[in-house]
Order: C-alpha cells, then structure tokens, then sequence
C-alpha cells in the first residue's frame, strides 16, 4: 500500500512553482475553502512551494482519513517559527505526536477527563454567574470582552487556583502580557508568515544574519520564564490558602508519574489556557448573535429553563434536565465553530495521501455541508434533537459526539468536557437571567448586525462585534445572582 503511487485529488490549479499561494487571502480561509469545495469537491488539494495539502471539507472524508486513520494523521506540519523557534517545540498544540506529545496529553487527561472536570463545577457556576452580574451592572458594555474575561477567568482559577479575573485587577495585568504572547504566536502561525517555512534551510543561519531568529529566540527564552514562573506561583496556591487544588497542582504530584518536566507542565498549562479562552468566548458570542436572529429559539429554551429551575441560579446538575439548552450548546458549535479547521501532517503514506502531505479537516465546511443538514445557514438546535424532543441524537452517522468543533481523530480537543460545562452555564446563565435582544438606535430601532461579519485571528474566528441588551427577567435578579467578589 505505501508503495502506490500518490494519487492526490485535483484542487485549484494555480500558479506554476508557487501553486496555490497567492490564492489563499490571509483572512477567512475557511470560507474560501467551503468555495473551493463548491467547485473541487469535499476533498481536494492545494499546493505550495515544497507541499501539498489535502483538504477534507464533508463529514465522511473527514472522518474516514482522521478518525478511521487517526495514528498516522495525528502528525502537526513543521510549524518552524511558531513551534520550534519561539516555543522550543513546548507547545503540545504545535508538535507532532510524538513521545512529550503523548505524556502532556496524558497529564491533561488527568486533569481535563470527562469526570475530573466536575472539580471545576464550582467554579465555573460562579464565574457564569458573575458573567451574568457584570451585565447587569454594566448595560451597553461591550460584550466579547466581558465573555473572554469569563473564559480566562475560569480556566485561569481550574488552571493556577488564581482570583476571578471580576475580582483581581492584578490578574487581569498577567492576562495581557500572556494575550500578547499568544498574539505572537498566532501571527507567525499565519500560512507564509515567514519565509523560513517554505525555505526550512534558513533555520540553520546564524542569528546576526537572521533577524527572524533572533527575534524567535528571544522571544522563547522570556515566555519560557514568564511561563515557568507562572506555574511555580500555581504550585504555591494551595500553600498559600488557595482554595481548590487546581490543575497546576495536582500536575505536579503526578507528573513524575508521566515522565512530564516542569518545563513541559508550564507549557502544557499556558497551551490549555491559550486553547480555553478565546474558543469558548467565541462560541458564548456566537450564542448571543444566534439569540437575536432567532428570539423563537430563545423563547423555547427559557420555557425550558423556567420549568427545570423557576428562580434557582442554574448549575451543572441541571444540565441532564435541559436537552434543548444542551442541543443549543451544540448547535452553536456547529454553526460557528471558533477553530475552523484542524491541520494534520499524515506521517504514513497511503496510496492516495503520501508521508509529508498536510491535511487540513475542514471543520467549517463540514459543519456547513449542505447534503447533510440541509440549511446549514439556519441556527436550529432541533437537529442535535431525537423527535421525542427529550434526548440527544446525531444528525448523521459521521459525526461523532463529540461534535466537529472538537477536532478530530488523536488531537481531539482535551478540553472538550470542561468546555461544554462552561459553555452549558453560560449559556443557561444568560437565558435564565436576560432576555436577549436587539439594541436600539437613537429613534428606537433595532439595531441591524453584521451576521456573516468575522474578527479572523489565524487559528480562532469569531463574530465580528455587535450590539446586544440584555433585559434582567427577574426584578430582583440582582438579589438572587452570585455576588462579584
Ligand atoms: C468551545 C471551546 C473549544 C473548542 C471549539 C476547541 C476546539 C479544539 C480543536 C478543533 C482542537 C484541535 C485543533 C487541531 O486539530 O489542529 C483543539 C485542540 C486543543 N484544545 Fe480545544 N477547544 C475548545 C476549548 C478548549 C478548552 C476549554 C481546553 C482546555 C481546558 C482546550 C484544550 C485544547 C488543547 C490542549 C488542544 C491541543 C491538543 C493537541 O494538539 O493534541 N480546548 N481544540
């Protein structure tokens, strides 16, 4: 089998020498890929200077080369800059499957796994309530960085047992210098960023001669002590009265356990914080956009909530009793999934993907497959419904439970269980507590948003930003809500 010839699938045809490059915009690439897959077919290639790269764009080539194939498509591409460079080849996201590969995964299993992450219920209740506090206190505020200060503030709390980002100021201080460096990343993880990724022979110049590396260099050597600091003052926590075990520290009893370093333990915990933040901040703003060009589907799931939880703040336990809020949850990251895809280097040839191709699961497209949801356009959490209403169920054989947005085959997101738990309490939290609805101009009249708008930062995506009322459904909703601090 590994010794057929390739036969890739036919893509755009582009350039000759530079392929397919100056084809792909350097924003929304998902959406020129789900054009591409139009004309190509599901499952196509592009090329660039020294590579080709498969896309799968339906649920079934996806599934069958990621999932069914999932040891030898669980491969990253040299990612030179962002990886090697200025991460020292640290981050779990970035580096092949390899042996540190599989013992940080195990370590983030440990922590993340579907029943350790109920030790975070707790928290993630109170920064949901918080979340629905700050709104209250706050009207015309503006909204996704108020979900991103709930997503970090969890995650930073499960991660370092640190304050809520609503409360601690200081926090807040360590949350920019890491957005900074996250920032960093993500621009030399734009395709073609740096030269040195289609030429990898630059990789070996001399700093005085190579700016780039330089700057890579340095960089990794400050972020590796920011990052290492960090986890020592979260191996502290508990010490210092901190009051749940957070990851941090239960990682590092264990960790010898895995043959994990220190080293690699902070890079896994900043890699789990960077994966956590912006994802389920996105989806949460996607949820309010949805609840605004769609107030039957808001009116549903508050009958919902109001029969399971009347005046009770929602919590975790309520969430078996909510498969509409559950299938919203699902619907959303269905319709906006803030990865749009996952990129994997098969590393084993298969007679139609060589060794060494990238192949990239094209989450959107599969998320958008016409043939398989029929108005993929249309937000309506009936699909993830059986027609009892009451239970879960798949709309299609290929798409596993996990949902799409999680990726695929070994590098599925590890987070996934603690992110659908913050995701529920958001979620419930809001609708139980306002109504959402259109802000006004100045003459009364909704607002109109931009619905096929995005902010594309490389790997994550969201809506671009819109105004957005939150309605308190309680008149003494500020009584019943969790204090801020
Ligand atoms: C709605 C929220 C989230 C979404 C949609 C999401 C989605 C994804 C996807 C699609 C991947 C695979 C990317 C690829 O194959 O290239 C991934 C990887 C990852 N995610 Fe998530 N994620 C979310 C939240 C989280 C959370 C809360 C955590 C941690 C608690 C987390 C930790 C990770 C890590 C560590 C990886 C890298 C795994 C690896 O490369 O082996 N994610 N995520």
């Amino acid at each position: 089998r590994v010794l057929r010839p390739s036969r890739l699938p036919r893509g755009p045809p582009g350039l000759p020498v530079l392929g397919n490059v100056l084809d792909i915009p350097p924003k929304g690439l998902f959406l020129k890929l789900d054009e591409w897959k139009r004309t190509h077919g599901d499952v196509f290639t592009l090329k660039a200077p020294g590579q080709k790269i498969v896309v799968l764009a339906s649920a079934k080539s996806a599934a069958d080369v990621l999932d069914k194939m999932s040891a030898p498509t669980s491969g990253r591409p040299r990612y030179i800059m962002m990886n090697e460079i200025m991460a020292g080849n640290l981050t779990i996201a970035g580096i092949s499957a390899n042996d540190r590969w599989k013992r940080c995964r195990r370590i983030i299993h440990e922590g993340f796994n579907m029943r350790a992450v109920d030790a975070y219920a707790q928290l993630q209740e109170e920064e949901s309530g918080r979340l629905c506090r700050y709104l209250l206190q706050n009207p015309g505020c503006n909204l996704y960085p108020v979900l991103e200060r709930t997503s970090c503030g969890a995650i930073l709390r499960a991660l370092y047992d640190a304050p809520s980002l609503f409360v601690s100021p200081k926090g807040e201080e360590k949350v920019h210098k890491l957005a900074q460096q996250m920032d960093a990343f993500m621009k030399a993880a734009m395709p073609l960023a740096y030269l040195v990724e289609m030429f990898p022979a630059m990789r070996h110049l001399p700093r005085w001669l190579a700016p780039f590396k330089a700057y890579g260099e340095d960089f990794f050597k400050e972020t590796n002590a920011y990052l290492e600091k960090w986890y020592q003052e979260g191996c502290k926590s508990k010490e210092e009265g901190g009051k749940s075990k957070g990851f941090v520290v239960a990682s590092e009893e264990t960790r010898a356990q895995f043959g994990v370093t220190a080293q690699e333990a902070a890079w896994v915990s900043a890699t789990i914080y960077a994966a956590a933040t912006e994802t389920s901040a996105a989806v949460v703003q996607a949820f309010c956009m949805a609840m605004l060009l769609y107030p039957e589907v808001q009116k549903k799931a508050k009958a919902e909530i109001d029969a399971v939880l009347g005046s009770h703040c929602p919590t975790l336990s309520d969430k078996a009793s909510m498969p509409y809020v559950q299938a919203i949850v699902k619907e959303t990251l269905r319709w906006r999934p803030p990865l749009s895809s996952g990129v994997q280097d098969v590393d084993y040839g298969d007679y139609t993907i060589p060794k060494g191709t990238i192949v990239i699961g094209s989450i959107w497209s599969i998320n958008h497959d016409a043939l398989t949801f029929g108005d993929p356009s249309v937000f309506r959490p009936e699909r993830f419904l059986a027609p009892d209403e009451k239970t879960q169920s798949r709309p299609l054989p290929n798409y596993h439970d996990d949902d799409i947005a999680y990726g695929h085959g070994r590098r599925l997101c590890p987070g996934r269980h603690f992110a659908n738990n913050m995701l529920f309490l958001e979620i419930a939290y809001l609708l139980w507590a306002f109504d959402i609805v259109h802000a006004k101009d100045g003459k009364g009249r909704d607002i109109d948003m931009p619905n096929l708008q995005f902010v594309d930062r490389g790997l994550t995506c969201r809506p671009a930003d819109f105004p957005c009322t939150f309605k308190p459904r309680q008149p003494n909703l500020s009584e019943i809500l969790p204090p801020i601090a």
